[in-house]
């Protein structure tokens, strides 16, 4: 708990989010701790010893002590004095003569009084960092959660479960907890709790947790909070660091990185998923008051897509253009929905070794929004380190291509077959030919050392975020109308009727829709979102976060690290 509090503390001192692994060991291999062990294991020693004074009485000796004449005065008196401060110590130890005397117990305390606590705080601008509840029967009050990180969690004095008998003076029993919250408001400068602890407080067996935000939550619309005040809000794709598990529906949290000491109230996975399903059964076409449930709680992603995100199919895009809408399917592992239905996805810290094979780099976003061109951008910058995976096609090849090249040219039967075994990413059928993506085109470019650029459609996204691929995903995201229209001005779109006409103002208000519909459906698992203004500056930001990306510590999905059975 001290270490992790003085990660917490550093991490605030320099506000920025810091490996807590790296800090300990540089905490760990630190001189001073070193010698604070030594010290320590010394007084260890010196315990199991039990030393014994030679003396009670030993400031005597000074008066014996007898120094030749020849020796300067001033010394001494000073050695006279230093001496007989230490043997005075000395004695006072051997006495076990300690300060303060406390007085005696009353000898008439009743049998069945209970030990109780003052508990003095001093208030200052944050909140106490408590909720109290009424028992209904006895109209006894409680602490019913003291908030990690507060003022009465840091004081280390006020438990849940202890009793509230006065609050400065005032006895509460019987009050209602607005009554008794009124009581403490009015004090200035300290608030002085009587209480009778908890006889026995759990045992906090926790390990600390991290995880990603699936959904977004308003505790200020939750009529069901405790505390709404407590409660923090969150949205999805927020890294939340959960401190406490100990009650089965509330949850202690902080949103990384994290600027507060002190803990919010959020729902539990149980809580949250109990809330989506009344919700999604009580009233399915209202929006949500507290819980902005994602549209993938309500459909089904892995199925195909019909809405259609791109007007050309990604696969074989610009060259050849259907009048009919693509059809695009992706690989549904068995684990998806598990994966989707669940409100939080745990997460930790990884960091690729330089030896690792890299992370896929997954590149999304509304049709036309330049995901194509920033990819072929980044793949002709050095294709020494970037290159795409060579996609699958039934059709027949053209003259100047070369299978494996442009595309690996196989049988329908043989698309089928690797379809039914779900070895394609993302696949699709354009003018009555099929294309695809398979997880080993992708794999063969990680595996010869460089680095894979795919750009997928929202509904592949699953399909990509797996142990074995570890994708980062970047989402390009569309700048203002106003701005689209000053940057596209000399650029061309192509569309299921047209090959590179010039934006119309239409086109981008369909690419704001179709950013909008990304966004509410996939927001939480983008890494990274580049606004692709100027397309120079886009550029640079890719080519930033792609080798972050490599490089640096992030967040992924505990499975990866851990695979369960499902991963
Ligand atoms: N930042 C930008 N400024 C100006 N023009 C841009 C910018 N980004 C992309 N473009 C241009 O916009 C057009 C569409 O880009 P691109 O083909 O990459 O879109 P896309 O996202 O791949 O969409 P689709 O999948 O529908 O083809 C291209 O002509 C491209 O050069």
């Amino acid at each position: 708990v001290i270490l992790s509090d003085v990660i917490e503390e550093v991490r605030q001192s320099v506000s920025q989010d810091i490996d807590g692994a790296e800090i300990l060991h540089s905490l760990l291999n630190a001189a001073w701790l070193q010698s604070l062990l030594k010290v320590y294991e010394c007084l260890q020693r010196y315990l199991r010893d039990s030393p014994a004074p030679a003396l009670d009485y030993s400031s005597g000796l000074s008066l014996e002590v007898h120094l030749p004449k020849q020796f300067n005065v001033v010394i001494i008196l000073v050695c006279l004095f230093s001496i007989k401060a230490l043997l005075s110590a000395h004695d006072t130890i051997a006495l076990k003569d300690y300060e303060p005397v406390l007085p005696p117990m009353p000898e008439d305390l009743p049998d069945d009084e209970e030990a109780t606590r003052i508990v003095c705080l001093v208030k200052n601008k944050q909140p106490l960092g408590a909720t109290i509840k009424r028992n209904e029967i006895t109209g006894e009050i409680f602490i019913a959660r003291v908030i990690h990180g507060g003022l009465a969690d840091r004081s280390g004095l006020l438990h849940a479960g202890d009793r509230i008998i006065e609050v400065n003076g005032f006895p509460v029993d019987g009050m209602e907890p607005e009554q008794v919250i009124q009581v403490q408001a009015r004090s200035h400068g300290t608030i002085m709790f009587k209480v009778i602890p908890i006889t026995e407080r759990p045992v906090h067996n926790q390990t600390m947790l991290y995880v990603r935000a699936m959904t977004d939550y308003s505790p200020q619309q939750d009529p069901a909070i405790p505390c709404a005040d407590a409660g923090m809000s969150f949205r999805r794709g927020d890294i939340l660091e959960i401190v406490d598990q100990t009650d089965a529906l509330w949850w202690q949290a902080k949103k990384l990185p994290s600027s507060t000491a002190c803990a919010g109230l959020i729902p539990s996975t149980n809580l949250l998923k109990r809330k989506q399903r009344e919700f999604w059964w009580s009233q399915p076409y209202q929006p949500h008051t507290c819980i902005q449930t994602c549209e993938w709680l309500s459909t089904d992603i892995c199925s195909f897509s019909s809405a259609g995100f791109r007007r050309s199919m990604r696969l074989c895009r610009r060259r050849a253009h259907s009048t009919t809408q693509p059809s695009c399917n992706t690989r549904c592992p068995s684990s998806c929905y598990s994966a989707l239905n669940s409100p939080y996805e745990e997460v930790v810290r990884y960091q690729r070794h330089s030896e690792d094979v890299h992370r896929l780099i997954v590149l999304l976003g509304p049709s036309g929004v330049g995901v194509n061109e920033l990819r072929r951008r980044l793949v002709e910058m050095n294709p020494n380190i970037f290159q795409g995976p060579v996609p699958y096609t039934t059709r027949a090849p053209r003259g100047y291509e070369e299978s494996g090249r442009e595309y690996f040219f196989i049988s329908r039967e043989v698309f089928e077959n690797m379809v039914y075994h779900n070895r394609f990413l993302e696949y699709g059928e354009h003018k009555g030919n099929m294309y695809g993506t398979s997880i080993e085109s992708a794999k063969e470019v990680l595996n010869s050392g460089k680095i894979c650029v795919i750009d997928i459609e929202p509904n592949a996204l699953q399909a990509v975020r797996t142990h074995e691929l570890r994708a980062f995903v970047i989402y390009v995201k569309p700048p203002t109308l106003e701005r689209l229209r000053e940057t596209r001005q000399d650029s061309y779109i192509t569309t299921n009727y047209y090959v590179n006409r010039p934006f119309k103002d239409e086109d981008f208000q369909e690419m704001e829709e179709a950013a909008r519909k990304i966004e509410s459906n996939y927001w939480q698992f983008f890494d990274h979102v580049i606004i692709n203004n100027e397309l120079q500056d886009s550029c640079v930001e890719l080519l930033t976060a792609v080798m972050r990306a490599q490089d640096e510590p992030q967040w992924v999905p505990a499975s990866w690290i851990r695979p369960t059975s499902e991963s």
